[in-house]
């Protein structure tokens, strides 16, 4: 089994003493304190841009910590904001709670939304490969969108949530080709604040250049609750039906320490 997760005896507080990166000092995720975040010349008029095709062949994976959608980025672009290059969409996966009142990885003022997904692109510019840019400084952007609970379902997130029921056990995948129109997992307002920081799951990297979004998209507690179906455990571990269920896969926030914080937009 893993050998890392979101239990008392694998969880975050855990993770340092096989991932040492994870005590480091530009980690993530962090509470976003409106106070501190400056509103400087250097990001004005330098909003996100994003270039994401509207049909794409794509994998889900149940990774065991949860799922993931590993997109084949070739005509995909993220600039713009905080990035001075160029960069491609790998994948993107979420994070939730056992309940709506926690889940979310980045906090505001000490508030929690109830998930958090993280769309994750590398530095194609500088950088060969995916697995290189991770271990750099400017390696990763990875864009967070919070979500809140809704009375109607997210429509393009049901095109992933229709796929989680072929892949409840930790390392089922499923391919699929549907037209994904990303745009609308981004919430309308592209306000943001951006900071550097880490890979919230291990080996926690300090690689990745955070944008997280302001508004929060919606989605509904049917299909949040579907999240929390997965299991981490394999399919040939024999265990009760409740057990091994994936309630809760987020990080507590980690201290900014003497990092910027930065924002932009309306
Ligand atoms: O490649 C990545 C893995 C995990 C997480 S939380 C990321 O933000 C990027
Ligand atoms: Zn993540």
């Amino acid at each position: 089994s893993l050998d890392w997760g979101y239990t008392d005896d694998n969880g975050p507080s855990t993770w340092a003493e096989k991932y040492p990166l994870a005590a480091g000092a530009r980690q993530s995720p962090v509470d976003i304190d409106t106070s501190k975040a400056t509103s400087d010349n250097s990001l004005v008029d330098r909003e996100i841009d994003w270039s994401y095709p509207s049909n794409c062949s794509y994998r889900i994976v149940n990774t065991g910590y949860g799922w993931r959608v590993d997109t084949y980025g070739d005509d995909t672009a993220l600039s713009g904001g905080p990035l001075s290059e160029v960069y491609k969409l790998e994948q993107f996966h979420c994070h939730w709670g056992a309940t709506n009142d926690e889940g979310s990885e980045h906090t505001v003022d000490g508030k929690s939304y109830a998930a958090e997904l993280h769309l994750v692109h590398w530095n194609s510019e500088k950088y060969s490969s995916f697995k290189e840019a991770a271990s750099q400084p400017d390696g990763l952007a990875v864009l967070g969108v919070f979500m809140e609970i809704g009375n109607a379902d997210n429509a393009e997130l049901e095109k992933i949530i229709s796929l989680i029921p072929k892949i409840i056990h930790k390392g089922q995948d499923s391919q699929a080709s549907f037209d994904l129109d990303f745009g609308s997992l981004l919430p309308e307002s592209k306000h943001y604040w951006t900071y550097l920081g880490s890979l919230t799951t291990p080996p926690c990297n300090e690689c990745v250049i955070w944008t997280v979004f302001k508004e929060p998209i919606t989605i509904s507690e049917r299909q949040l609750e579907v999240f929390r179906s997965l299991k981490s455990v394999g399919e040939e571990d024999a265990i009760e039906p409740e057990e091994g269920k994936l309630v809760k896969n987020y990080r507590p926030p980690l201290p900014l320490g003497n990092r910027v914080l930065r924002e932009c937009g309306p």
